[in-house]
């Protein structure tokens, strides 16, 4: 039977990446889906921005929306300080299995943890299921049409605090207008657009870094 792009893309790290190396993971997905197949990874251009963002606010508690094969939980994990922990959604079973391999081919089991389902179901349930109090720092890479309601539930839930960190994808393209919109205009945060490309490709893209002011 064929395979399907995430399975290619997980023997592209076993082949051409080195177990226990995250940089060599992150660099087998860039190098596959530049040379082979398109994949919507956050990618190496946005990825130094995500590096950036990561290591100026040193999180200990990251909530990642939006899996998909791991490449951007991997770069996150990788640069987190020795307690830390991201807690990653995945609604896909299918690419939940894939990304759980990509990260243990990384090493970095011990600071991820993936769960399936939805976000609107999950986020509600953090702090009992996981005994999260707030989230220093969210990614925000799911379904765009989410990203707004979820920033909404986040701040219903009491998982922001004074200075948690949103950091979302795509906002350019495919764009998150809504979301855009409510996080450049409302008074509980500062935001920031960080311009650069679609990943793999010469189209606009950027990241919004948006700080929750309380
Ligand atoms: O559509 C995009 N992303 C949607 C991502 C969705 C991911 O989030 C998960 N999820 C997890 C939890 C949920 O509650 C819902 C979905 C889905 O199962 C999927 O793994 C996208 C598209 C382009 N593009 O160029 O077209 C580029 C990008 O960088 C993108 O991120
Ligand atoms: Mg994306």
């Amino acid at each position: 039977t064929q395979s399907t792009r995430p399975q290619r893309l997980l023997h592209a790290v076993q082949k051409n990446a080195t177990r226990g190396d995250p940089r060599s993971v992150v660099k087998a997905i860039d190098n596959f889906c530049r040379q082979k197949e398109w994949a919507m990874n956050v990618g190496d251009e946005k990825g130094c921005i995500l590096d950036s963002v990561v290591s100026e606010v040193n999180p200990v508690t990251v909530l990642e929306l939006g899996t998909y094969c791991g490449y951007s939980t991997v770069r996150i994990a990788s640069l987190l300080p020795p307690r830390a922990k991201i807690i990653t959604l995945e609604f896909n079973p299918d690419y939940a299995k894939i990304a759980r391999q990509v990260i243990a081919w990384a090493g970095l089991e011990d600071k991820i943890q993936v769960v399936e389902g939805p976000s609107g179901e999950w986020i509600p349930k953090m702090k009992e299921q996981f005994g999260v109090k707030t989230f220093d720092l969210v990614f925000l890479d799911h379904w765009k049409d989410r990203y707004l309601p979820d920033t909404k539930l986040l701040e219903d839930c009491g998982l922001l605090r004074k200075g948690s960190i949103l950091l979302a994808d795509n906002v350019i393209c495919p764009g998150t207008p809504d979301y855009l919109e409510y996080v450049r205009n409302s008074p509980r945060y500062k935001s920031q657009y960080f311009k650069s490309h679609l990943e793999y490709t010469k189209a606009e893209d950027g990241l919004e870094k948006s700080v929750f002011l309380g």
